[in-house]
């Protein structure tokens, strides 16, 4: 954990390790190819600490991403939380796939958006070179929510030939729906000062299509997926993985 300053319960419950003899999910293609538009990440204004790719994914792929994730078998987050961990409540699936992670990162434009952006190499960490295999995809409907906590950095080896000793250092949340396909609320929230104070709070809206970066570990911001009041906001998460 982190940041143990917070009084809340603080970290992300633990990714039980993802299923590894799963066949992957028949992910759609990445249609009409990618990229649409020119991938230019945008600092917010408060902080360097998040980022956004506005259209990262255009609309109608978004659309075709929902429909085939709700076929996939999401679950329900299991039982109350340990000591320490954030409450989590929504569904979720989650797989180890290097293929598709490989994909999200050398078929998007997103490599270059971030290796070839010379104002915004320094944010990285270190020299990015994939895209976590974890794949995890939230489902929350109303009512669902993620309660405050940290991002943690991990240590991973990609199996590319040969393998790749890497670290992550920012969180990518990849927003599948917001207002235009009629969910309310699901904010994304930061905190700066470890503390969930109203009058600090960062908070960043959904829009269809838009990957959210946030940089994580050591330096992660206290944040907050807040409850959906109506309607299904969808995200695929994955984290930024640079060199070690
Ligand atoms: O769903 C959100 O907006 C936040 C998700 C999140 O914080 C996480 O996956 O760690
Ligand atoms: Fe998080």
């Amino acid at each position: 954990m982190p940041k143990p300053k917070a009084s809340k319960p603080s970290k992300a419950p633990p990714t039980a390790p993802p299923p590894t003899k799963v066949a992957p999910p028949d992910w759609p293609q990445f249609k009409p190819s990618l990229p649409v538009v020119d991938l230019t990440p945008e600092l917010h204004p408060a902080t360097s600490k998040i980022a956004t790719i506005a259209s990262f994914f255009p609309k109608s792929l978004c659309r075709d991403y929902v429909t085939f994730l709700k076929t996939l078998p999401l679950q329900t987050t299991p039982g109350k939380p340990k000591r320490g961990e954030a409450v989590r409540v929504n569904d979720r699936f989650q797989i180890d796939d290097a293929v598709f992670a490989r994909r999200l990162w050398e078929s998007t434009g997103l490599k270059e958006a971030l290796t070839e952006n010379e104002d915004l190499r320094h944010l990285w960490g270190g020299e990015p070179v994939g895209l976590n295999p974890n794949i995890r995809v939230y489902r929350y409907s109303k009512g669902q929510y993620f309660d405050c906590h940290y991002d943690d950095s991990n240590n991973l080896t990609l199996p590319t030939e040969p393998p790749k000793a890497v670290r992550t250092t920012w969180t990518l949340l990849l927003y599948l729906t917001s207002s235009s396909e009629g969910c309310v609320g699901g904010e994304t929230v930061f905190y700066p000062n470890d503390q969930k104070l109203p009058s600090e709070e960062i908070a960043v809206s959904l829009e269809t299509g838009t990957l959210l970066l946030h940089k994580h570990g050591e330096d992660c911001l206290l944040h907050e997926g807040r409850e959906v009041k109506a309607g299904e906001k969808w995200v695929l998460r994955t984290d930024l993985c640079i060199e070690r």
